[in-house]
């Protein structure tokens, strides 16, 4: 056999033994040093002031780099490994990068109801401080390592966010560092103009600080009903009307198995009561993947109904990566797997990007597909006909999401609020004519049914093809009022697939 033939045949069928016997010990020690390192030098909440420090510093950095440096553009020196998504940012080797990693939670103000957060804190930090306090956020991520800034600047939702759109509508004021290194606060009232350009600006306006966010009071469980479907008429009527109920379902999720099977889930957030049986904590190291529980109830065709602790419904798709671990470890779902050393998953998502090599990352741009497309909810079926000719990959993700029709750079093509849905398809394609080209073919359906698609893996569409996806009429405006021409790159500049890799 070749030898690069061998490595890859290695690398694909036995990337589970580095996983297992280094990664995930690591993974365990990160998370030890990081338990160590929170109680026993910042056993503190951190005060206004503090923050203020660490806002003055990065200040200083961009006058700094504003005398020193004006001719680099800025982004964050967060490391591209760091972040949630399978490509390199390789722009960040020629852009003057800012420290700006502040991870804290500031305040907790009960009386309005918000939480004060730094950018960097990520939602596995954020969700268990808050839970422990009574509160919850409304639309609250499925995978531990996201972080504020990074669903702000880019874009986040969930299953509840049919009712209270992407994770940004949920946030009322943003502290943002500007090119010039002021500090200015944006809300509805103050700079409103900069407060809708933030979302999905990709870091392209200034530098974020600080971000509020609505609370809301958390209950102990989620009720999950779980409904098996078939036909996808069926699926995307019965999908239609769950949404369209905001007044009984808290959450709503479907996961589709094959092109005609799929189960619903419904949910609604509750404290329960003495006779409340049927308690599932999911989250449990030895349970199922979620995935593999969830197509359980298409196997018996049966509906049923389950009490989830509110945290593990949060990150229920956490431990198997949606259900991308399966193709690193194969046997992860296996019981005695699960009992053995399910205690020690998931993998660091960021310690797999940093191992992984560049035959993986090929392997993976060749053989695998990942990405989110969002279509108004009516283009359910015509889409997933189209993804089954082109990619077959099963289950699929879909989540509903209510857009509103604002000038920012991702909102409703219609006057009012529309529903819309997100396709995520991750996974190996299972078709024969499968090649990367297919990608940009798939974009351009998603443009020409008006949808959009997250940026987190990139896109193949060209700048004029990529401003017809987003409008850029406000944000275009807030630039210049923000003196931020040479100073911060577009958003394509930062997510095309010549500098996404
Ligand atoms: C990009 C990618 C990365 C993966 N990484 C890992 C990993 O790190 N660890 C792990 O345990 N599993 C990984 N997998 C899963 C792995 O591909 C499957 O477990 C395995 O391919 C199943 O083999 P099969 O016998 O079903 O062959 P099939 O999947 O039917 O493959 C048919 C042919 O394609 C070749 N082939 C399939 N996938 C690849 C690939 N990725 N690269 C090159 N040739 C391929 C096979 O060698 C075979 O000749 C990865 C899959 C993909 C697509
Ligand atoms: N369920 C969901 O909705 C999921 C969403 N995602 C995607 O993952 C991404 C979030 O991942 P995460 O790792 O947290 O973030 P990233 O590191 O990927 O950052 C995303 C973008 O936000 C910018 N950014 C981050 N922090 C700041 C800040 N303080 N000031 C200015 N700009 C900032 C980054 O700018 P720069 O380039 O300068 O670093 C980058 O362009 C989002 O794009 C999201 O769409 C992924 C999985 C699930
Ligand atoms: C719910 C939404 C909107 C998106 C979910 C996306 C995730 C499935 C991907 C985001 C980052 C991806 C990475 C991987 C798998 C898929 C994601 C978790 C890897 C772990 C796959 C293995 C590689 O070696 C490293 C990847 C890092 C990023």
């Amino acid at each position: 056999m070749h030898s690069d033939s061998l490595l890859e045949y290695v690398l694909v069928n036995f990337r589970w033994v580095f996983v297992v016997f280094f990664l995930l010990p690591c993974t365990v020690m990160g998370k030890v040093w990081a338990t160590f390192e929170k109680n026993l030098w910042s056993r503190r909440r951190l005060t206004g002031l503090d923050h203020e420090k660490k806002v003055k510093n990065i200040q200083c950095e961009v006058r700094h780099r504003n005398v020193y440096a004006p001719n680099r553009v800025m982004c964050t020196a967060r490391p591209s490994w760091r972040s949630m998504t399978l490509a390199d940012m390789t722009y960040k080797k020629c852009m003057f990068n800012i420290n700006v990693h502040l991870d804290e939670m500031i305040s907790i103000d009960s009386h309005n109801q918000t939480v004060r957060v730094e950018p960097s804190i990520t939602m596995g930090q954020l969700i268990p401080i808050l839970i422990q306090s009574g509160w919850t956020v409304p639309v609250a991520l499925d995978m531990e390592d996201l972080t504020i800034g990074g669903l702000v600047m880019g874009i986040g939702l969930e299953s509840s966010s049919f009712k209270f759109g992407l994770f940004h509508k949920t946030c009322t004021r943003y502290e943002l560092i500007t090119a010039d290194g002021d500090l200015i606060i944006c809300s509805k009232s103050e700079n409103p103009d900069v407060f809708e350009s933030i979302p999905f600006s990709h870091g392209t306006l200034g530098f974020l600080t600080a971000v509020d966010i609505r609370l809301m009071p958390a209950k102990k469980y989620v009720r999950l009903q779980y409904r098996p479907i078939s036909s996808l008429e069926n699926i995307q009527s019965s999908l239609i009307s769950e949404t369209l109920d905001t007044e009984n379902n808290d959450f709503v999720e479907l996961l589709i198995y094959s092109k005609n099977e799929a189960v619903l889930m419904t949910g609604q957030m509750t404290d329960g009561d003495q006779s409340t049986k049927n308690i599932n904590e999911i989250g449990r190291f030895y349970k199922p993947w979620f995935f593999k529980h969830v197509e359980s109830f298409l196997l018996s065709q049966k509906n049923a109904e389950e009490y989830i602790p509110l945290q593990d419904y949060y990150f229920r798709h956490n431990n198997s990566l949606f259900w991308e671990i399966q193709d690193i470890i194969p046997f992860g779902n296996h019981p005695v797997f699960r009992y053995l050393l399910g205690w020690i998953m998931p993998a660091k998502v960021a310690l797999l990007k940093l191992t992984q090599t560049d035959t993986i990352k090929r392997l993976y741009d060749e053989h695998h597909f990942i990405d989110d497309f969002i279509l108004p909810i009516s283009c359910l079926k015509k889409s997933v006909e189209k993804f089954h000719e082109h990619l077959n990959i099963y289950p699929i993700w879909v989540c509903p999401a209510v857009l509103n029709p604002s000038h920012g750079l991702v909102h409703s093509h219609a006057s009012v609020d529309s529903m819309y849905i997100d396709i995520g398809l991750y996974g190996e394609p299972n078709v024969s004519n499968y090649n990367s080209g297919i990608a940009k073919d798939l974009e351009l359906f998603v443009l020409k049914l008006k949808g959009f698609k997250m940026m987190y893996i990139g896109t193949h569409l060209n700048m004029h093809e990529f401003k017809k996806m987003f409008n850029h009429c406000l944000y275009q405006r807030v630039r210049m009022q923000l003196n931020c021409e040479y100073n911060f790159p577009e958003v394509y500049d930062k997510v095309n697939k010549k500098v996404r890799r």
